[in-house]
């Protein structure tokens, strides 16, 4: 076993194996000061304060000590919404953005999700593998031991199921844990209308992608579409996450970024696991999303990039919608830090620096199925862990976009450790 000591103050998040928070709960991070954590093999195994911890135990009964005096702890971070394989840049794009063209004409013009497809197709399962990589050291250096990855790139059988086996493979050898999101409804294939795509999605693609899955060549756990004008609307939307749900997939989509189109309505309606963006989200919409716990995950990065409205992130939470954040990093939007995106939300959409925490962890794990292992520090719960070299843990948020992670640790092993000197034992 391993003991790490007098830690300044380990967030635990929850206290109770909560599924998610909600409302003024979101606000209670179950503080212990001055606390103690043991662990066993990849798991928590207890914790408490060092007082209590150290007068249950002798030195004898651990194989490694670590003081970690002048930190605090926090559960790993979650990333709710990431678009993390694929090849080619987009940097001329943000060019064109900066002088005005907005995402959907670049769109329409053949570029954004059309012009990485087309790289994307190009690309072995290979080299996708191997510019993966070096994304996900970025996003563990980060904080983040968990990730939500979607395919979408693809927008055709061989692809998508080539780009969901990148990600299969990334989870068994990275440290990282992905859960992979299948998202074959992210942009209509030029020459094609969304009825046929939705055609060839719900009856060629959806049987083989159930075929792969059974025999685990692939493993997507969640279905995904881009709800939007002029790309998949609401019938189109609910045709495919339902053909998904009928093989075992949950919905998780993208709905109200640009423009609204009522998608936090269908979101409640097929009891979908979680919805992003929600920029365009309606009041009305709120309390069905809460009634049927469907998961708001907000993205300020890309709203703040392409200057969407403001998510009614207050009037989410004030309703009783679980709200997570993900980075949405894609090759529109790049960007790898959790804490940086923390930050965004806690300033543009007023979330309290407890709030976009547990959004980040607990909740964010939610949106993907596993807050049961992740997402809070519990006994029982994998030892995911991230140490912040500070005397209050809200230097992770405060210091925006140079986070001070000590250490980062991955099922009760230190992955990262920029300090390397908390060591006793
Ligand atoms: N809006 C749709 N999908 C992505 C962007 C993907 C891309 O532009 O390549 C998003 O979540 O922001
Ligand atoms: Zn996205």
């Amino acid at each position: 076993m391993i003991l790490i000591n007098h830690i300044r103050q380990i967030v635990c998040i929850s206290d109770s194996y909560q599924s998610f928070k909600i409302g003024t709960d979101m606000s209670n991070l179950h503080i212990i000061e001055d606390g103690a954590i043991i662990i066993q093999g990849e798991r928590i195994y207890e914790l408490g304060s060092s007082n209590d911890i150290l007068s249950h135990y002798s030195p004898d009964n651990f194989t490694e000590i670590y003081d970690a005096s002048d930190m605090c702890l926090i559960p790993g971070l979650v990333d709710a919404h990431t678009h993390v394989v694929f090849s080619g840049d987009r940097v001329h794009e943000f060019a064109m953005k900066l002088e005005g063209k907005s995402y959907m004409e670049i769109q329409a013009a053949g570029g954004g999700i059309t012009f990485t497809t087309s790289h994307v197709r190009e690309s072995s399962e290979e080299e996708l593998y191997n510019l993966l990589i070096p994304r996900l050291d970025r996003m563990l250096a980060f904080g983040t031991t968990l990730a939500e990855a979607k395919s979408g790139y693809g927008l055709e059988l061989d692809s998508e199921v080539k780009m969901l086996k990148v990600i299969k493979k990334a989870n068994e050898e990275h440290t990282i844990d992905l859960v992979a999101t299948y998202l074959p409804g992210h942009a209509v294939n030029p020459g094609k209308t969304a009825q046929e795509m939705v055609d060839d999605i719900v009856n060629h693609q959806i049987p083989v992608i159930k075929q792969l899955k059974d025999n685990g060549e692939i493993n997507p756990e969640m279905i995904d579409v881009f709800c939007e004008k002029n790309v998949y609307e609401i019938e189109e939307t609910k045709a495919i996450l339902e053909a998904g749900k009928r093989i075992g997939l949950e919905a998780n989509f993208h709905g109200e970024e640009i423009e609204y189109l009522e998608s936090g309505v269908l979101a409640a309606s097929v009891k979908a696991r979680a919805m992003s963006h929600l920029e365009n989200l309606s009041e009305q919409a709120i309390p069905l999303m809460a009634e049927a716990g469907v998961i708001g995950v907000l993205l300020p990065t890309t709203q703040y990039l392409l200057h969407l409205k403001t998510p009614p992130a207050r009037s989410m939470i004030a309703n009783g919608v679980p709200v997570a954040i993900g980075t949405d990093f894609n090759p529109n939007m790049w960007c790898l830090s959790m804490p940086l995106a923390m930050h965004m939300a806690c300033v543009n959409y007023r979330l309290s620096m407890a709030e976009a925490l547990v959004a980040s962890t607990l909740n964010a794990a939610a949106s993907m199925g596993r807050s049961q292992e992740y997402g809070s520090i519990e006994p029982r719960k994998y030892a995911d862990l991230v140490f912040i070299k500070a005397e209050r843990w809200e230097h992770l948020i405060y210091q925006m976009a140079d986070p001070p992670i000590a250490a980062v640790w991955k099922k009760g092993k230190i992955v990262i450790d920029k300090y390397d000197r908390f060591r006793l034992k």
